[in-house]
This record gives structure tokens, sequence and C-alpha cells, in this order.
């Protein structure tokens, strides 16, 4: 018999209270196979941010454990790369020294991670503004320098909470195509934080709902891949967001976490 493979991210039985007696995150058990895509949705301040910490290692869980390929996740780790909803770049630094901060952080960036970097530039359509600073880029080219930074190294995880949440319905369909295309090439695992339900649904493998510090639903998304525009306006895309809306509506509690596992 075949053992199933162990996945790429486990979390175990994964509380996180506040000294103050809060309990933020209740027992919650997920788990992500690598190369998966998944998406985490649920109301403002339901928990969501506090699981992707615990993922990153920037807080350890009070209870339970979160493992990466099997290693209990012991702080922020070079395999792990991060998206903000905001871009978080360095005003004094240019688009190409922005991109090549996660390198320049523990070494001397060679001509290798230059071509990289201006390789990944050119994915996210950013050819030509290399020498630009930050305050000289739109709102969305700035979202774009911030995910392939955290691309340049790698990483073999990819945490994303609500990064494009801040940007118009094209430019953000955009980002959501080139997000896919860069993950697809490298075959990274995600775990991307949003509030939007059709984003959930368009970039995900499946999509975990929170509530209130637990994670009540597990949606599948059956999908073929790649996906684009004619997936987006589909019959059976849209029949998929209505299921999702109904999970976080807790309005069909059929729906239920069994139906992942
Ligand atoms: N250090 C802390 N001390 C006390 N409460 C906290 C702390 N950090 C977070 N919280 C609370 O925990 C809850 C979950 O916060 P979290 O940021 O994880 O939610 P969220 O689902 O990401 O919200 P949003 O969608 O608005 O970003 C919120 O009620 C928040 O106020």
């Amino acid at each position: 018999m075949r053992r199933p493979a162990m996945p790429f991210v486990s979390i175990e039985q994964a509380g996180y209270g506040v000294p103050s007696g809060g309990t933020i995150l209740d027992r919650i058990d997920w788990a992500i196979g690598e190369g998966e895509f998944h998406a985490l949705v649920g109301r403002s301040g339901c928990g969501k941010t506090t699981l992707l910490k615990l993922v990153a290692g920037l807080l350890a869980p009070s209870t339970g454990a979160v493992r990466i390929q099997g290693q209990p996740v012991q702080g922020p780790g070079a395999q792990v790369g991060f998206v903000f909803q905001a871009p978080t770049l360095l005003e004094w630094r240019t688009v190409l020294d922005n991109l090549l901060l996660p390198v320049s952080l523990t070494r001397r960036p060679q001509p290798a991670d230059r071509r990289k970097a201006e390789e990944l530039l050119d994915l996210v359509g950013l050819t030509g503004l290399e020498g630009r600073y930050p305050s000289q880029l739109s709102g969305g080219q700035q979202s774009r320098v911030a995910l392939a930074r955290a691309l340049v190294t790698e990483p073999p995880l990819l945490l994303l909470d609500e990064p494009f949440a801040a940007l118009d319905a094209i430019t953000r369909e955009e980002l959501q195509d080139d997000l896919l295309n860069l993950c697809a090439r490298h075959r990274t695992t995600v775990l991307f934080v949003t509030h939007d339900i059709a984003e959930a649904v368009y970039l995900a493998d499946r999509v975990a709902v929170m509530e209130g510090g637990h994670l009540r639903h597990a949606l599948p998304v059956p999908l073929a891949r790649p996906r684009g525009r004619d997936v987006r306006y589909s019959p059976r895309f849209n029949a998929l967001c209505l299921e999702l809306r109904h999970a976080m509506d807790g309005s069909k509690s059929d729906v239920a976490l069994e139906r992942a596992s």
C-alpha cells in the first residue's frame, strides 16, 4: 500500500492565545501538499493573519505545532517568502535593489542574482523601471515589485496576506495571473489570505474558511489549470464562488471540513 506523501505544510491542533487571556486561534488542523495553492478566507478579525504568522515562524503557537516538510517551524526561515498587504518597499533603494534585498541580507548579490531579478521584473511587466524609486511607481507597480522580491530567492513556500487588496480590479486580475504563472513555474507551495471570494476560487486548489479563530469549512476547487479569462467567467466558477459564499455565511454546514480530507 502506498503511503500518502508528507504535506509540505502541516498545521496540527495549533492554537494561539494572548497574555490577556484571549484565544485568537483554536485547534487549527490543516495541511498543504507540495506545490499546492491554498487560500484562507474569513471575516475581518477571524485570525487569518495570525495563522499566516504562525506558518511564517513570526509567532509561535501556544498549543499544537506547525511543521514545514516535517520539521517544526522555529522562527522565520529562508525557505519562506512573505508578501504583505502594503508593498513595504525601501524608499531609498531602486526597484532593482529592492528586488535584491532578500539576497543582500545574506550575501553580496552576484551577476546571476541580477539576471534573476531582471527576469522576474520582465515576468511581472516592469522591464525598464529597474532604476526607479518606489515613490516613482504606481500602487500596482509597487505590488509587482513586492511580489517579485518575495520570489527572487525562489522560496519553496510563499505566504501572502491580501497582497492585492488595494488594487483596481483589472490590475488585480493581471497580478493574479502573474502570481499563478510564477508559482507554477517554480512549483511553489502557497498560502494566500484574502477577503475576496472570486480571488480565492480563481487562485486556489483548496480554500479554508475561518470564523472566530476556528477553521470551519474546506472547499476544494476542481477547476483545470492553467486558469485564464475563460475560467473566470465560466458557470462552474460562479457556482464555486456561490458555494464558498454559502460556506462563509455558515448557511451550508454540510460543506464540512471532511470534504477536504
Ligand atoms: N497581539 C495581540 N493582542 C491582542 N489581540 C490580538 C493581537 N493580535 C491580534 N489580535 C486580535 O486577534 C484577532 C485576529 O487578528 P488577525 O489580524 O489574525 O485577523 P484577520 O482575520 O487577519 O483580520 P483582517 O482580515 O482584518 O486583517 C483580532 O480580533 C485581533 O484584534
